[in-house]
């Protein structure tokens, strides 16, 4: 769900799910890929050469494979998804050390080491990723420059070569990551801020009806067990075509800005208020029963009738409006709840308006 504090509290119920997704997907797809192949090739060295590796060869591959094994089961089994990601990435970083420390068959180690800055870069993200490829780079130097402190015999030239290659490497692989990530930082917010014009009323700056279905309800129903019972309160503008007619259209929308101005200030801060009509407005009170949501109806009636709009030549426009309330108690019942709700603001305009109707 969408966050941010310039915007209003309902804005951080409009589902963004879709906009975070793919990038969740692209870094775990990496992370799943990564995963595979290092159990395979890992599991199937040790198989196949252990009798030929050295100690430190074999302890190493089975080292790396542990840590593959630990990453995995806490990026799955638990909700740590980031540690999984950085587990994988450290214990893959000492294995490639115990690597060029030990050379592999033949000291052909360095070979297998060009793929670590491209991963980590791929499954972490660029900061991450360039704490790890540095990380690389300063263990390998180290190794590969220190008299004595690798038992492998790679050439001066292979040493030399490796490090500046894995240097392309990296240099590639930040700056491809950090543009795709600013990209795609960039389009997330474009297309966030579609979202949240498409679930805006343009003249009243609140939500409207599809905000409603394709956020909110699917909000209130994941959290059904904390946020029901919930009441729905409908409201409908008494006799709004005769402001219309009588002061005209301009006139007419100030109303309904009036009015939603006026119902705000009745509601908390978790409540929403929605546009789902010309001048009909749907309030949505989750964590609250219908004998008090009828209240609250009655507390907005009241004010909006004691709130006269100030007209430009300074005459007081009192605007009336008639409710209907219903509650939802289970996850099953936000259609049938509107049109409850709806059915008895009906039923309030029918007994004279300026009225709420709760049964
Ligand atoms: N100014 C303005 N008028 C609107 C807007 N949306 C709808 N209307 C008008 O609101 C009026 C609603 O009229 P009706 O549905 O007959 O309802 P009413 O006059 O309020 O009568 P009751 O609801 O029965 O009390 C219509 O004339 C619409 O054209 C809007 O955004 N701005």
């Amino acid at each position: 769900m969408y966050m941010q504090e310039k915007y209003e509290k309902w804005h951080r119920y409009i589902n963004t799910d879709n906009v975070d997704n793919v990038e969740v997907k692209r870094q775990n797809i990496s992370l799943l890929a990564m995963i595979t192949l290092a159990i395979v090739v890992l599991a199937g060295l040790l198989i196949v050469n252990h009798q030929e590796y050295s100690a430190i060869l074999n302890a190493s591959i089975f080292g790396g494979l542990c840590f593959v094994i630990i990453s995995a089961c806490i990026f799955y089994l638990t909700p740590f998804q980031q540690v999984g990601r950085i587990v994988l990435c450290s214990g893959l970083l000492v294995f490639n050390g115990m690597l060029i420390y030990s050379g592999g068959t033949e000291s052909t180690a360095l070979y297998w080491l060009f793929y670590y800055p491209l991963m980590s870069y791929s499954v972490t993200g660029p900061k991450w990723g360039s704490f790890f490829s540095l990380c690389f780079i300063v263990i390998a130097f180290f190794l590969l420059y220190t008299d004595g402190a690798i038992t492998a015999n790679y050439a001066m030239a292979e040493r030399s070569r490796f490090l500046l290659s894995s240097l392309v490497i990296i240099l590639f692989s930040f700056i491809n990551e950090f543009y795709r990530e600013q990209s795609r930082t960039k389009i997330e917010s474009v297309s966030i801020d579609h979202k949240r014009d498409a679930n805006t009323d343009a003249l009243t700056d609140i939500p409207n009806r599809r905000f409603l279905e394709a956020s909110y309800f699917p909000y209130l129903k994941a959290n059904a067990n904390l946020l029901l019972p919930a009441s729905l309160i409908m409201t409908d503008i008494d006799h709004f075509k005769v402001i219309n007619d009588t002061y005209g259209h301009d006139v007419g929308d100030k109303a309904i800005v009036h009015c939603v101005n006026v119902i705000k200030k009745a509601l908390r801060n978790t409540d929403v208020l929605c546009r789902v009509g010309g001048e009909e407005f749907l309030v949505c009170i989750p964590q609250m029963g219908i004998k008090k949501a009828e209240k609250i109806a009655e507390k907005i009636r009241v004010s909006l009738q004691d709130t006269p709009m100030v007209l430009e030549d300074g005459k007081l426009l009192t605007i009336r409006s008639s409710f209907g309330v219903s509650e939802i108690v289970s996850s099953d019942e936000f259609n049938s709840a509107i049109k409850l709700a709806d059915e008895r603001l009906y039923a309030a305009k029918e007994k004279g308006r300026n009225r709420v109707v709760a049964a």
